[in-house]
């Protein structure tokens, strides 16, 4: 920011998500991340990539303040997330977990997106529209009054991205948009998020889906980040792929491939 006109400096958007010095060891002493910084700015998608155990799993938990009491700060919108401003952080970070079955459990599809908003005080017209409103943006309007576990998965997970969309999250956070979804589900999803106006940090270990969504990534690695770049660039950094143990999938290179 410009210190005397509050104009975001060079062009530059504000951030939506400030993670400075986060340093975090679980309760067995186990030290899983050692003062990780990262800003993603408002409007930017951006893939979070690392091998099994680097820690991208303990920095996500942490961006809504389910885990606490590391060093360091996380800020979301400028909000600092701490215990006292945690219901207000909680509004503005959307985390879309794995197992949409952890996020989805009314009795109909409406009932489900509708219950965040609903318990922020919404009803009525606005209600509604909020919760018409998330159902379109991820291609689900139409099974509005379904149970949620008569869907597909690739449903039920495009619902879980809604219940969180109808919080209109100030960043919405993805981990493992695509695992576990078949071709077309996978595909399906893709085109739901790449349309979405939305901030995007998306934990994925699904390379081509990192370089087709977010052109830019972060590779987090034993605790820290070791790279902040370009998404193809990184890629395309054999050496750096090979020490952080990220492969891509057999015969795709990321130079031929049109984003
Ligand atoms: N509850 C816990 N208690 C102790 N150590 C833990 C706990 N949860 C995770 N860890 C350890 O912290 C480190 C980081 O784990 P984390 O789950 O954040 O990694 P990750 O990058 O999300 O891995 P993956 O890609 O496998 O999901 C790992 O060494 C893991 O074993």
């Amino acid at each position: 920011m410009d210190p005397v006109t509050g104009a975001p400096r060079g062009g530059q958007l504000p951030p939506s998500l400030e993670v400075s010095g986060l340093a975090f060891a679980y309760p067995d002493g186990h030290q899983a991340l050692f003062g990780v910084d990262l800003v993603v700015r408002r409007g930017e998608r951006v893939a979070l990539l690392g091998p099994n155990g680097a820690g991208k799993t303990t920095l996500v938990l942490h961006l809504n303040g389910i885990l606490t009491g590391g060093r360091g700060q996380v800020r979301v919108g400028g909000v600092p997330v701490d215990a006292e401003h945690l219901r207000e952080v909680r509004q503005r970070v959307g985390i879309v977990f794995q197992d949409p079955d952890d996020q989805l459990f009314m009795p109909t599809v409406r009932q489900d997106v509708a219950f965040g908003p609903a318990n922020c005080g919404l009803d009525g017209e606005e209600l509604r529209t909020r919760v018409e409103r998330a159902l379109a943006q991820v291609g689900m309007a139409e099974f509005a009054d379904r149970p949620p576990h008569h869907l597909s998965f690739g449903q039920r997970r495009r619902v879980a991205v809604a219940t969180v969309l109808a919080m209109e999250p100030e960043i919405l956070v993805l981990d493992e948009p695509s695992s576990n979804l078949d071709p077309a589900s996978r595909r399906e999803l893709a085109e739901v998020l790449d349309a979405l106006d939305v901030t995007v940090l998306m934990v994925t270990h699904d390379l081509p889906y990192a370089l087709q969504l977010c052109p830019r990534a972060v590779v987090l690695s034993g605790g820290t980040v070791v790279a902040d770049g370009p998404t193809r660039e990184l890629l395309c950094d054999e050496a750096l792929m090979r020490q952080h143990r990220l492969e891509l999938p057999f015969g795709f290179d990321p130079r031929s491939v049109r984003v």
